[in-house]
């Protein structure tokens, strides 16, 4: 079973799961296993796993494949800030490491459908800010729609991610491409599951990539679009 037993809930949001890798800041709780935000609705923990496989997740570790290194280029768009870089040769098309956060959950009640209201249920986990809507770490897990037949709350579209900004691991250090020079993505995220069953973010390599390059994925336009207020 999903209990919280086994996966931490955030009122210890600062706790480290184990000892943080070198060069780790601080502030940030290093995880070994995703962690459950307090307000996660229970309704939605079964989607997080499979039917067959009760959600568990286990830990893992820090590859030795990578490190977290500061980013010292003056060239570089974001000089001064961390980067994960690769300590060893990665071949093409490896699993580097898992994006490990706290997992949440966003409803919003289908006004394009009016005809539909929200269910009851999902009434107690709507209204208030959005804490992860401006945090640079979020990454979208599932989304479903109102009327989604594995929607547990019918007439709400339901949005679940993974925020590192508060607690995660090295992956959280993964920069974009974009204005970093002679580079494209050499890597990207890929959905996923974890050796427990729980669905998961993971930072996978597009090619070789040789010692001492930083790892790079594309963030999307989308993500860009939002923080610039330009979509192309
Ligand atoms: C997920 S974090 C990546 C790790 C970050 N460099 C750090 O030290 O925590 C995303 C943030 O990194 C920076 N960043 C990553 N890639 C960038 C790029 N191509 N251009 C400008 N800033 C970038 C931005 O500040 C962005 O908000």
């Amino acid at each position: 079973m999903w209990g919280r037993r086994r996966l931490c809930r955030d009122g210890d949001v600062r706790r480290n799961d184990a000892t943080p890798p070198p060069s780790w800041p601080p502030g940030v709780a290093y995880l070994v296993r995703p962690r459950l935000e307090r307000a996660f609705p229970k309704e939605l923990v079964p989607l997080l796993t499979t039917n067959a496989v009760p959600f568990n997740p286990r830990p893992s570790t820090h590859p030795s494949s990578v490190g977290i290194k500061i980013v010292s280029d003056p060239s570089h768009p974001a000089h001064g800030q961390r980067s994960l870089v690769a300590l060893k040769r990665i071949s093409r098309n490896t699993l580097v490491l898992p994006y490990l956060g706290v997992l949440h959950a966003t409803l919003t009640a289908a006004v394009d459908d009016p005809a539909t209201t929200p269910n009851p249920l999902a009434l107690k986990y709507m209204g208030g800010p959005d804490p992860h809507a401006d945090s640079d770490y979020d990454l979208s897990l599932l989304r479903l729609s109102a009327s989604d037949i594995r929607n547990p709350f019918p007439g709400t579209h339901v949005s679940i991610g993974v925020d590192a900004a508060q607690a995660g691991n090295a992956a959280r250090f993964v920069n974009d491409y974009r204005g970093v020079s002679g580079a494209g993505a050499n890597a990207e995220f890929r959905l996923g599951r974890g050796e427990g069953g729980e669905m998961r973010m993971e930072v996978w390599s597009r090619r070789d990539i040789n010692k001492g390059e930083e790892l790079l994925v594309s963030y999307g336009k989308g993500w860009w679009g939002a923080r610039t207020g330009n979509s192309s």
